[in-house]
């Protein structure tokens, strides 16, 4: 792959080669010389594309946008591929009964749709729009990334390619001095297996939301519906999508190499953090880390990031980026990935293991014991070290969250916020709050994704771990404890169990909220004594449960966001609790939602264990 610099650009790529300004961890840009750099593939001047019409795609033409209504089915297809504020689907076969949903064809009309969304928004031209596009290592990101491109090129707009990259380094590059892209989008579907693929957008004020997910999604069906409209209103576009694709200016993508941006800009964050007297360029010589990437794209941290600054890394695991991930998925949440990295630490008698999602957004932690720091403990962790630099900073988090945590954010003087599931949810709170007056420094989920208010609510597992690195660093030059030591006085639940019950119906999301809505009804009916329904709406209800000596345990019902799925989290104080409060669970599921197609068998599971 050519760098900026081989392909001609004049921008400076490394940090050390004259300091570049960031928006730094204050939100206010880490300066550093001045550089007048030309903004990348301005597109100025250029004439503007003729717009992707049906008639140049070889098929008829349909009646003009606005015009027209949209078939039902066209627009049904588009729309089911929005999982909150995220585009996901399956992108290739490989599992038996997933059909594909995300194909080539969809994508480039998603990528048309998004080049007219962005101009509008931005009262831009189309044709002088700049956009990054990066992926995740999934074996459909290269056709999908082309796929894109043809889209968004369809419309003039120029594009630059980053190959593989993590999510939050796509957001940097519509802020970083220098790059500053009208837009960016990664390719990636997390954690979820091999067979998915999806896209997450991004502007300058960050991710975009659902709303606008929808409005692009619109906008994509209304140009497959004028480009290939077919008379059972199927889309079989890929045709289409080969001749547009034939057609287009290839000078509009480029690529470029922009993690090593992203990773310096993570180094000078550390060595300004840890500001090693005797070794301010290598403040991690001497410490021993282990990254496990689950061979998505975190990898660079290791190399890139720790390993410039002296760390030892060679016990880190899956670094390679491999989309069939052989090893484990790449899922902090997850139990196996989870004991990898502990074993992994172990092994390599580390000071501290990270781990990361396939698209970095998300990270968790293990201590040099192998003790794993994720979920819960991760966000206590992560509020400690924000309460001490912000006391009484108001914390929000996920609805999901332990009793034990809330007490805890408590006991340090910080206000906890519980609120819906969904990391977008968690850090919208936290803006809404801060423009409120309300001091809000930390938005944290238990799934791993956290945001800090000095890093621009930026979603991003890698500056996670940089805090987690320095503080880890700091202690042990002070001769303290280990971070663990941090959150010794979280209480764990006793008893804890997320059951994930399948909707057996393609049409699921009705009947998860149906299922949620009965399940509030039948709380408020108060069938349950011991059972008391918590007055706000986490997109799902959580339930207090009283379990005698005043010990207190929880249940919460929701729909998942992205799966065929009700979530149900339970928490208990007492031994047998979990089981307790599982049979009322079963009972409400078995009088109440006995019509809903639910598959009831991981609660039943935990009844006959
Ligand atoms: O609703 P679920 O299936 O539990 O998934 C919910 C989770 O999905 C993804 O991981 C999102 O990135 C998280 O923000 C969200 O909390």
């Amino acid at each position: 792959m050519l760098t900026a610099l081989q392909s001609g650009h004049r921008w400076p790529l490394v940090v050390g080669s004259g300091r570049r300004e960031w928006a730094g961890r204050s939100g206010v840009p880490i300066s550093g010389r001045a550089t007048d750099i030309p903004a990348p593939l301005t597109g100025r001047g250029r004439k503007a594309k003729t717009r992707l019409r049906a008639s140049a795609v070889g098929v008829e033409e349909a009646p003009a946008e606005g015009s027209m209504a949209v078939g039902d089915d066209v627009m049904r297809t588009f729309l089911s591929l929005q999982q909150g504020s995220d585009v996901r689907g399956v992108a290739m076969d490989g599992i038996p009964g997933e059909q594909v949903t995300l194909t080539p064809g969809i994508v480039f009309f998603i990528g048309a749709a998004f080049a007219d969304w962005l101009a509008t928004k931005l009262s831009v031209e189309a044709a002088s729009l700049r956009v990054a596009v990066g992926r995740d290592p999934r074996l459909t990101g290269p056709l999908l990334r082309s796929s894109l491109a043809a889209g968004m090129c369809s419309d003039g707009v120029s594009m630059a390619d980053f190959g593989l990259a993590s999510t939050p380094a796509m957001f940097m590059s519509t802020i970083a001095t220098g790059y500053q892209y009208h837009g960016a989008i990664i390719i990636t579907a997390s954690h979820l297996p091999f067979n998915r693929n999806g896209l997450k957008f991004f502007t300058a004020e960050g991710g975009l939301d659902k709303p606008q997910i929808k409005e692009i999604l619109e906008l994509a069906a209304q140009k497959c519906a004028l480009a290939a409209v077919n008379p059972s209103n199927q889309i079989s576009s890929t045709a289409h999508v080969v001749e547009a694709a034939l057609a287009l200016d290839p000078s509009l993508v480029q690529e470029l190499d922009f993690m090593p941006i992203y990773s310096a800009h993570l180094r000078t964050i550390i060595k300004e953090t840890v500001n090693r007297d005797d070794n301010f360029d290598k403040p991690l010589e001497g410490f021993t880390i282990v990254v496990d990437a689950g061979n998505g794209a975190g990898g660079f941290f290791a190399t890139d990031v720790l390993a410039k600054l002296g760390a030892d890394i060679s016990g880190s695991q899956f670094l390679d980026p491999d989309g069939t991930f052989p090893n484990h998925m790449p899922n902090p949440e997850d139990k196996e990935a989870s004991e990898a990295v502990s074993r992994a630490v172990v092994a390599a008698g580390a000071d501290l293991g990270i781990i990361f999602d396939t698209d970095v957004d998300r990270s968790g932690v293990v201590d040099e014991s192998g003790f794993a720091i994720n979920s819960n403990r991760m966000i206590a962790l992560m509020s400690a070290i924000t309460l001490r630099e912000h006391p009484g900073s108001t914390i929000v988090t996920d609805s999901v969250t332990s009793n034990g945590l809330a007490a805890f954010i408590e006991s340090l003087g910080g206000k906890h916020f519980r609120y819906r599931r969904g990391y977008k949810n968690v850090i919208g709170k936290g803006i809404e709050l801060n423009n409120k007056g309300i001091e809000t420094h930390l938005m944290m989920e238990t799934s791993g994704h956290g945001a800090v208010k000095e890093n621009r609510f930026l979603d991003d597992g890698a500056y996670m771990a940089v805090q987690i690195v320095t503080e880890m660093v700091r202690r042990k030059r002070d001769g303290k404890a280990g971070i663990r030591s941090i959150i010794q006085d979280l209480k764990e639940p006793l008893e804890a169990k997320e059951y994930r019950i399948k909707i057996k119906d393609p049409e699921f999301k009705p009947i998860a909220l149906e299922a949620t809505q009965r399940f509030h009804d039948f709380v408020e009916g108060g069938s349950q004594r011991n059972w008391q329904l918590e007055a706000e709406n986490h997109e799902g209800w959580r339930v207090v449960v009283d379990e005698g000596d005043g010990l207190k345990g929880w249940c919460l019902l929701r729909p998942s966001i992205h799966d065929p799925l009700c979530v149900l989290n339970v928490e208990s104080e007492v031994e047998g609790g979990l089981k307790a409060t599982t049979q009322q669970l079963v009972a409400f599921f078995t009088t109440v939602c006995g019509d809903l197609p639910l598959d009831l068998s991981p609660l039943e599971a935990v009844l006959n264990a």
